[in-house]
């Protein structure tokens, strides 16, 4: 029975590297494969792992329709034994319920990649969908860890290191950043705890946790606007928050939608 299958985890999970490897053994025994992707890292119309490892994929951005596409390809005469759509968080709710059809109507399994939740631990449209419609959802069983050394869950977005809570919801980036200059946009996974105050592994340099803290909302309303008090080595609240402006705009030239300046 052909099945949507939703692959998911933070950022940094190996999602990319399985979906590789997924293909690998496929075509080893002489399936074929169709691979989408859209707005990797690496580039456009590629696949690529932190491992090392690409594959060229088909881009498919917001007009791409996958179920059109795998009809005119199968009705060229072409083959497809299988899906793969890597970053499909991005993907519209609409282009899901195409991988859905491709499934249901054309009988091919569909294996579908991402992230579930953005940088503001919203889910993304795209995956919202995937979860409604998959027959499967599998979460990756080789978990990244937050700097506390506990399982990293979610997902956030770092400027020089420090965590914002600002900003357009998609901007392709990597996790690092850790340090960098003030305006380098990156990300870092968190454990929950960590995520809600907002406390990277920059931030935690500064800020010792105590087991027994407040939490954060009780004792401190929204991070005050301006700079940052103290700088990236400065002294944090004693309450365990990050000392973030959490209002920092994505800098100039980070790719949002479509490849278009945030
Ligand atoms: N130098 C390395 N040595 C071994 N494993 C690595 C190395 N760099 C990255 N990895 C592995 O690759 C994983 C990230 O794989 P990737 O497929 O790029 O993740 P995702 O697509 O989920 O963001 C990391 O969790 C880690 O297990
Ligand atoms: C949290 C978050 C992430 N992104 C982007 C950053 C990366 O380009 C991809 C995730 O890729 P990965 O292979 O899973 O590491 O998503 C984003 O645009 N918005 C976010 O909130």
């Amino acid at each position: 029975m052909p099945e949507l299958v939703f692959f998911s985890g933070t950022m940094d999970c190996g999602k990319s590297t399985l979906a590789l490897q997924i293909e690998h053994n496929r075509s080893a025994r002489g399936l074929q494969g169709m691979i989408f992707t859209r707005n990797d890292r690496a580039g456009e119309g590629l696949l690529s792992s932190r491992l090392g490892l690409v594959t060229e994929a088909v881009e498919a951005d917001e007009d791409f329709d996958f179920h059109l596409h795998l009809v005119r390809h199968l009705t060229a005469g072409g083959r497809s034994d299988y899906v793969i759509a890597d970053e499909a968080q991005f993907l519209s709710p609409e282009q899901v319920d195409q991988l859905a059809r491709i499934v249901d109507d054309l009988g091919i399994d569909v294996y579908a990649f991402g992230i579930t939740t953005d940088f503001r631990t919203k889910l993304f449209p795209g995956s919202q969908r995937l979860m409604e419609l998959a027959d499967r959802i599998e979460v990756l069983q080789v978990e990244a860890l937050c700097w506390c050394g506990a399982r990293a869950t979610h997902n956030a977005r770092t400027v020089g290191g420090r965590m914002v809570v600002e900003g357009a919801q998609v901007v392709v980036g990597d996790i690092g950043g850790r340090g960098g200059p003030a305006a380098e946009i990156g990300y870092e996974v968190l454990c929950r705890r960590h995520h809600r105050r907002r406390l990277t592994a920059v931030t935690a340099g500064a800020a010792t946790l105590s087991p027994d803290v407040l939490p954060v909302d009780a004792v401190a309303g929204p991070p005050p606007p301006g700079p940052v008090p103290g700088g990236v080595n400065g002294s944090a609240p004693a309450n365990g928050s990050a000392p973030v402006n959490g209002s920092v705009p994505a800098p100039e030239g980070v790719r949002g939608p479509g490849g278009s300046p945030t």
